[in-house]
């Protein structure tokens, strides 16, 4: 605990955050801000991996998914290897202990890498976790991804990984009549490059059953989370308008980052 207290104390900065609204306000004149301190809250499958991971090539700051570090160690054969497989298979969360364990060790890594700054996703998702990163650090934006359950389900079924790559992709097509006044929502495939198609699986933890398990933990432990940050002025929800066509242009819209920087950079 003491090296993620140190590492997560040396990153702090603070900026501004809008309290009395969900528009999120970056200091104007660092348009691409550094030092970035912020998590991703969303149930299983919303697609936090997804926009973590594209914010943190837009932004230049680390992504660090837990379920990523969680499913390493699981594939490493280490000491905890098999406890880890029998928790994630049934759905549950792993202790505090070892995710606080797995993400310092993390931290320290890249540290050591000259990294500054993060984008957590999948971290603090028990308000224990959320009141150690509290006492260690400043988050200073949260950002909670929405769809309804019966996407989520759809969407975790679908997800396929690719094995070499690590790539996620999804097979699903989804289009769900809008309910509890929210509007229709439909979402094309995310299929994979021709390289990836014979490499893809699906993550054990997909199952129907698993997944049901998972939004339901996802309910009772990590629902709090949300209420936590609300309560700090912090949190920016995002119902998820569609697909990544329909939904990351608006995202950076919600965040004031500008899509047209991403463009220049991407076509330079
Ligand atoms: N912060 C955390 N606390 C406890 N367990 C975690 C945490 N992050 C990941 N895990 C474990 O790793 C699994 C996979 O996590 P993740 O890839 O984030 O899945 P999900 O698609 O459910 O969001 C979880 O079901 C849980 O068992």
């Amino acid at each position: 605990m003491a090296a993620v207290i140190r590492l997560l104390k040396s990153t702090t900065t603070r900026r501004h955050l809008s309290t009395t609204t969900t528009q999120w306000t970056p200091h104007r004149a660092d348009p691409k801000p550094k030092n970035i301190q912020w998590v991703f809250l969303g149930c299983p499958g919303v697609g936090k991996g997804t926009y973590a991971s594209r914010l943190s090539t837009f932004l230049g700051v680390p992504h660090i998914a837990t379920g990523d570090l969680v499913r390493q160690e699981l594939s490493s054969s280490g000491p905890l290897s098999k406890q880890l497989g029998e928790i994630v298979n049934q759905g549950k969360l792993v202790s505090d202990e070892i995710i606080i364990n797995l993400l310092s060790k993390r931290l320290e890594a890249g540290e050591a890498r000259g990294e500054a700054g993060f984008i957590l996703d999948g971290f603090p998702r028990t308000v224990r976790q959320a009141e150690i990163l509290d006492d260690v650090t400043d988050i200073e934006l949260v950002v909670n991804l929405k769809l309804p359950e019966g996407v989520l389900i759809e969407k975790c079924l679908g997800r396929r990984v690719c094995s070499q790559c690590k790539k996620n992709f999804n097979v699903a097509s989804i289009n769900a009549e809008g309910e509890n006044g929210r509007p229709s929502i439909s979402m094309a495939p995310l299929l994979p490059p021709p390289q990836c198609e014979s490499k893809l699986f699906t993550r054990s933890d997909d199952t129907e059953a698993v997944v049901k398990e998972r939004l339901r933990i996802y309910n009772e432990k990590s629902q709090p989370v949300e209420e936590f940050y609300r309560s700090q002025g912090k949190l920016l929800e995002f119902d998820l308008p569609g697909g990544i066509p329909e939904s990351w242009p608006k995202l950076l819209e919600v965040l004031n980052l500008d899509e047209q920087e991403e463009k220049q950079s991407a076509a330079a």
